[in-house]
């Protein structure tokens, strides 16, 4: 069976000629949940824009489910992927309500328009999938999301990527914005939404406890490369010092 993600010798060099992926080699197979650390600038964010078709190589191969997908579009990849971002206004329409959010995100690549009818059908389904958040969004299935708080908002991100089951969930600091006890209960919902459904997860966090917590892969960027891969015996064998140890903290 393939894999769910292969990145062969994937380089991206910039207009300097500075290689911010370099020579990357990674094989995620389905089912994984992998953490990444990583100093500022270390190609992070660079390696998600690479799988999600943002950014194209300079060279190397990009695969999906075994299907070289290096040179295709962020539109045509998006079937596969789905990602949550840091900045909790980048995942979902402002103006828009819950409900309305929620039906695009199950419309996702499918060319069927927006309508009340739909709508109606659905809220009930809505009102349970947001229900078992267990943060009041059910309460909110008609407001728009602008007015949501930025927890509330990072579920339903959530939510929207995954209400149908992507074959990648891409993850990229998406509890750095929220306080201590609400990026806790993400990370809860995070973890329970991604063992139920089976998924392949790829997270970057600046959290090292989260990194250690949760998946059951570690790996370490810096310079575009990967530096440390840690499978989940090695993970769980590792304490917080030794990641510090890492970073020269
Ligand atoms: N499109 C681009 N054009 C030019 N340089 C870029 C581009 N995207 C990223 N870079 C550079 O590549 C390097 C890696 O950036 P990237 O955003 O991937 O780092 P990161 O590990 O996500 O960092 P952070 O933790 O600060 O978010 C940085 O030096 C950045 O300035």
């Amino acid at each position: 069976m393939s894999n769910a993600l292969d990145i062969i010798n994937g380089v991206k060099t910039i207009s300097s000629g500075r290689q911010i992926i370099n020579r990357l080699n990674l094989s995620i197979p389905h089912g994984e949940f992998m953490t990444i650390l990583g100093g500022n600038g270390a190609g992070k964010s660079t390696l998600f824009n690479v799988i999600s078709g943002q950014l194209f190589l300079t060279s190397g191969k990009v695969e999906l489910n075994g299907e070289d997908v290096t040179n295709q579009s962020e539109e045509n990849r998006a079937k596969y992927i789905a990602r949550v971002f840091q900045d909790p206004k980048l995942g979902t329409a402002p103006r828009m309500t819950v409900s309305e959010n929620l039906l695009l995100a199950q419309l996702r690549g499918k060319k069927r328009g927006l309508k009340k009818r739909q709508l109606a059908q659905q809220k009930e389904f809505f009102f349970e999938q947001c229900q078992k958040i267990g943060n009041g969004l059910e309460n909110h299935l008609d407001t728009p999301t602008g007015n949501l708080s930025g927890g509330q908002r990072q579920a339903l991100s959530l939510l929207m990527a995954t209400i149908q089951k992507p074959d990648l969930l891409l993850l990229d600091e998406h509890t750095a914005a929220l306080d201590p006890k609400t990026s806790r209960q993400l990370m809860d919902l995070t973890e329970k939404t991604i063992s139920e459904n089976n998924l392949t997860c790829l997270m970057i966090t600046h959290r090292m406890e989260d990194a250690l917590k949760y998946g059951n892969r570690l790996i370490v960027l810096d310079s575009g490369q990967v530096q440390k891969d840690m499978d989940e015996t090695q993970k769980n064998q590792l304490e917080l010092a030794d990641l510090l140890m890492f970073f020269n903290l």
